[in-house]
């Protein structure tokens, strides 16, 4: 069995848990489920460098990255450096994340905030407003093409930009669906781990210009950004390049300013 699929036997088994424990009209009374949400595919529309700087203390294909970082301190200097948006990994076993990692920052920035997560089933989703995100990942490799459909309409009604990862051709054929804001080429096999900007570029022509293009993952130089620019790319995800500082703010602004040729 390969690291994805028992990831999603164990998020199954989480979520299930979770329903049990906490029903899900509990989370509709929660202030951020009322409010106005920001758009991360508008500002990375509107941006010339289009940075989505991510969150992340570890993951399956490197342990530790970053244990020490405290995420208000990356959220507000994310922000400071002039980022377009933040993910933050909300898995707790196998990237060292949590809803409370994205409620922090939500209280600490103004950025769109992108709730990097295994969504398998609507309650996330609900879960997802209910804590100040902006927007949902979803990640084609684990869905049906139904399931797309269905979690990206919901989070339509629910104001939540949609960002749609995937990893090849067939993934892409389909996803291709108005409910979706982004389109994600996720550039690192999340089956094998292996990493290649080239899957980006392989990709790209296949995207419909209705979506903002996301690359994502293996992101670790300006030059990187410039390269795949050409491509349509509007996007960029980018997460171990800043994590692995010991400041990811001052790293991301260093970058930005490269990025901009400041
Ligand atoms: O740390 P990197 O190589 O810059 O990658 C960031 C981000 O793209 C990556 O964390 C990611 C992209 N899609 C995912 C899906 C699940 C978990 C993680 C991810």
């Amino acid at each position: 069995m390969n690291i994805l699929d028992k990831i999603v036997i164990d998020k199954r088994k989480e979520v299930n848990l979770k329903k049990e424990l906490i029903p899900i009209k509990a989370y509709e009374q929660l202030p951020y489920f009322g409010m106005k949400t920001r758009s991360l595919s508008e500002k990375l529309r509107a941006s010339q460098t289009g940075v989505i700087a991510e969150f992340k203390r570890k993951s399956p294909s490197k342990s530790i990255i970053n244990d020490t970082a405290l995420v208000e301190d990356v959220a507000i200097g994310y922000e400071n450096a002039g980022v377009c948006g933040m993910s933050i990994l909300t898995d707790e076993i196998y990237f060292g994340g949590s809803m409370d990692d994205l409620m922090i920052a939500r209280e600490n920035c103004e950025l769109p905030l992108l709730r990097k997560e295994f969504i398998i089933d609507e309650y996330q989703i609900i879960e997802a407003k209910a804590i100040g995100a902006d927007a949902i990942l979803l990640i084609a490799a684990i869905l049906t093409k139904a399931e797309i459909k269905q979690f990206s309409e919901l989070a339509k009604s629910l104001n939540l930009d949609v960002l749609l990862e995937v990893h090849n051709e067939d993934e892409l054929h389909k996803s291709i669906m108005p409910s979706l804001d982004m389109l994600g080429i996720n550039n690192r096999n999340l089956k094998t781990f292996e990493v290649s900007l080239d899957i980006s570029k392989q990709l790209s022509a296949l995207i419909p210009n209705d979506f903002v293009k996301v690359s994502e993952s293996g992101i670790s130089s300006v030059n990187a950004i410039k390269e795949l620019q050409p491509y349509g790319y509007k996007g960029f995800l980018i997460g171990e390049n800043f994590m692995k500082t010991d400041n990811p703010g001052a790293s991301a602004a260093q970058f930005i300013k490269d990025l901009a040729g400041l």
